[in-house]
């Protein structure tokens, strides 16, 4: 392993080295630069030594380089404008490095150990890596209380918001029940009546309007019932039996004459035609002065003509008289005959006009009973209104006051500003399902994170038992190979206890080497278990083993690690390797 160091602590030339596997013992005198060297080396296993704590102050930029089986990690420091400016390339990058791979007075296990403090829960978390499940289960707590310091706030603001709420709803029952005190107190109070007044005139009013109307529709329906009553009166008076029955009986009468004078007529007619044929043969029998009668044949005087044409005229002329009065009276029978037809006819007509009436009558008759029903009906609603409005006057009474009144009216007006005031709040607050919402949410968050938390205590728990016995095993082979009269063990507290010959005892009792070398023995168990390094190192100054011991330790670290260095402070500077192979001859 070759090693090349510039401007690192106190290193101000470059310095270069060539390692060789096995145990190297580095001697040089004091602020030699020998802490720095091994810094830089450490420095290559993690970077929690910082460039700062590299770069050496008076200088700009500095290196560590190693070639390590045929690679080359390095750390090159520049300083910069605003600070240190670094380009690595680590053999790891594990901060246990601190811890496992420098055994010196600064190492923070031996200071603890040194100081009595047995406590080494820490250690065997940080060295087994457990710490990193401890830091991740820490982590979740502290999220944990957060988010439970949350709920708990959500809780509050939800409370809060149902109480305001419950609030307000008292706030709405009560504003209702003064309502309704109000309204039946301004129905009274402030010559209220004046309101019901006109609302029980006006509903009054409305009904009476109503009846009057239908007042005046029956008025006109029983006038028209009237008129038609009479119509008929008078219709059936003048279509009376009798007067029909005499028409007709004078009818017949007439027909019975008119047959008679027609017939008288037909034979007087008849009586003339004969008379006046007569008379022609008794004119002609006397133009020619016959002695003779045509019609009976006997022997007659000539002159008789003259005679018997004086009686046929006579008779033709009363005859003719009297055919005239009879054609007369004959027209005369039959002007009364079409008269007294005419007026059988007419009272047809009026019969059936009074059927009509009739019906309608039947009709009006109807409808006025549904009127006068109507109007009935109407005057109730009227009382009943009346009724009521009175009731509701005296149900009141003068119980309130007009000083009641307003104050009623001040309270409404107090509780609705109260209620703006709750209401604002609650906007403030927000929506309580949202809330409520969030809650369950955190709840189910708290849950989760608890049961993590928990998951992790149990596996650091675990896992820490697990590491405790393995130091407490390994612990106690090591202590054997040196030839340690104790024995080690690391109590249910993580307490590191020593127990000699069966007798526990407590580690601020035991000598300064003894807890150097109780330091060293847990640093090289961890090691054993935990960690892989190229390279381990150890301050002589933190050591106060005899030779004999000295030599099994080197022997055991060179198992560890490829490359053992001892730094010892020394006059003169000499670095001196015995090879590993020769280590396990000398032993
Ligand atoms: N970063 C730094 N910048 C400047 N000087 C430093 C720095 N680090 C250490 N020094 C100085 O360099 C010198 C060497 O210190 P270092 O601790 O390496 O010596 P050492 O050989 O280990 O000495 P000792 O035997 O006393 O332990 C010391 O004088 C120290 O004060
Ligand atoms: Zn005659």
């Amino acid at each position: 392993m070759k090693v090349r160091v510039y401007n690192i602590g106190g290193i101000t030339q470059e310095y270069s080295l060539d390692l060789q596997k096995g145990v190297t013992t580095y001697e040089a005198p004091n602020a030699y630069g020998k802490t720095s060297l091994v810094r830089a080396l450490v420095s290559l296993l993690t970077s929690s030594i910082k460039a700062e704590d590299l770069l050496n102050v008076f200088a700009d930029s500095g290196y560590i380089e190693v070639y390590l089986d045929n690679k080359e990690y390095y750390r090159r420091i520049k300083r910069v404008k605003n600070g240190l400016y670094e380009e690595k390339n680590l053999i790891m990058d594990d901060d246990r490095a601190l811890l496992l791979t420098y055994f010196s007075p600064e190492n923070r296990l031996v200071t603890q150990i040194l100081s009595g403090d047995g406590n080494i829960e820490w250690f065997i978390s940080a060295t087994s890596k457990i710490n990193e499940l401890r830091a991740k289960k820490d982590e979740l707590s502290k999220l944990l209380n957060a988010e439970m310091l949350a709920r708990d706030e959500l809780q509050k603001k939800y409370n809060n918001i149902k109480e305001i709420q419950t609030k307000i709803r008292a706030i709405d029952e009560e504003i209702e029940k003064l309502e309704k005190e109000r309204e039946n107190s301004s129905n009274i109070v402030a010559k209220t009546t004046h309101t019901i007044t006109i609302t029980r005139q006006n509903k009054i009013n409305e009904i009476l309007n109503k009846i009057k109307v239908k007042k005046d529709e029956l008025a006109n329906l029983e006038l028209a019932l009237k008129k038609i009553e009479e119509e008929i009166q008078s219709k059936e008076n003048r279509v009376s039996p009798e007067v029909k029955a005499q028409l007709q009986k004078e009818l017949n009468e007439i027909n019975e004459r008119l047959k008679l004078r027609t017939n008288d007529r037909t034979e007087l007619e008849i009586e003339l035609k004969v008379l006046e044929r007569v008379l022609e043969e008794v004119e002609e029998s006397d133009k020619q002065h016959l002695d003779t009668c045509n019609v009976c044949g006997s022997k007659v005087d000539p002159s008789i003509w003259k005679v018997r044409m004086e009686i046929i005229s006579r008779e033709l002329r009363e005859k003719t008289s009297l055919l005239d009065s009879l054609r007369n009276e004959i027209i005369g029978l039959q002007k009364r005959k079409e008269e007294i037809e005419l007026r059988l006819k007419e009272l047809e007509t009026m019969e059936n006009e009074i059927a009509k009436l009739k019906a309608k009558r039947e009709e009006l008759i109807n409808r006025i009973g549904s009127v006068k029903f109507q109007i009935d009906d109407l005057e109730r609603q009227r009382r009943e209104t009346e009724e009521r409005f009175s009731r509701s006057e005296s149900l009141t009474g003068a119980i309130i006051t007009p000083d009641d009144t307003a104050n009623l009216i001040k309270r409404i007006e107090e509780l609705r500003k109260k209620r703006e005031e709750y209401e604002y709040e609650l906007q403030l607050l927000g929506v309580p399902s949202s809330i409520l919402e969030e809650l369950k949410e955190k709840e189910e968050h708290i849950e989760q994170l608890q049961k993590q938390v928990d998951e992790l205590q149990v596996e650091y728990i675990r896992r820490l038992t697990r590491a405790r016995d393995e130091f407490t095993r390994i612990s106690n082979q090591l202590l054997k190979r040196f030839e340690f009269d104790m024995e080690a063990e690391i109590d249910s507290n993580y307490r590191l206890v020593v127990r000699r010959r069966g007798v526990l005892i407590d580690i601020k009792k035991l000598s300064s080497s003894e807890r150097t070398t109780l330091a060293l023995i847990l640093v090289l168990s961890a090691l054993r278990a935990y960690f892989k390094t190229p390279y381990f190192i150890i301050d002589e100054s933190a050591m106060t083993f005899d030779q004999k011991r000295f030599n099994r330790l080197l022997e055991y670290l060179a198992e560890v690690a490829d490359y053992v260095i001892i730094t010892k402070s020394n006059e003169n500077t000499e670095i001196k390797t015995i090879p590993a192979k020769q280590l396990e001859v000398s032993s």
